[in-house]
């Protein structure tokens, strides 16, 4: 049988959507209020979720407590409380989108999972905005 679980995390980081070609006139266009120059800030929710077998001695698809840890590692000590932009080099030159700040949970988490398991990332920026990302490439 194939079952999903899922662990829920939290972060606050602080980022700015820009790119550093363009104007800050042209980002404000584009970008909007996320362009401030002088950042801004979310309280991010994010919702981890395996899909596999269930092994069948222990009943789990994989241990909750080696999730949550491996959320803890990956990501709420590498982004709570930091500047996405500055302080996170995965987002060095990416813009920390909702989009791409899920595909870098993603690239971040899986490898740290059994291969036969699935993964998918949602990320909530804001309480109406959010990004699910399951792995797939263009
Ligand atoms: N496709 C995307 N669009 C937007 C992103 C994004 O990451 N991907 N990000 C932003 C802003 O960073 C941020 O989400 C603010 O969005 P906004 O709509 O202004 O949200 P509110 O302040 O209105 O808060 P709500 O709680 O959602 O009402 C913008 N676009
Ligand atoms: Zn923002």
């Amino acid at each position: 049988m194939i079952v999903t679980v899922s662990r829920k995390a939290h972060f606050n980081a602080a980022h700015r959507l820009f790119r550093k070609e363009w104007s800050d006139a042209h980002n404000e266009t584009v970008f909007g209020k996320c362009s401030n120059p002088n950042y801004h800030g979310h309280n991010y929710d994010l919702t981890v979720s395996v899909t596999g077998e269930i092994d069948q001695e222990t009943g789990f698809v994989m241990d909750l407590k080696v999730l949550k840890d491996i959320i803890k590692t990956e990501i709420e000590d590498a982004f709570d409380h930091k500047n996405l932009n500055l302080e996170v080099a995965e987002f060095k030159d990416i813009n920390p989108t909702a989009e791409n700040i899920a595909v870098v949970i993603y690239n971040k988490i899986k490898p740290k999972l059994k291969p036969a398991l699935d993964l998918e990332i949602t990320l909530y920026e804001t309480p109406r905005n959010f990004v699910t990302y399951s792995g797939l490439q263009s």
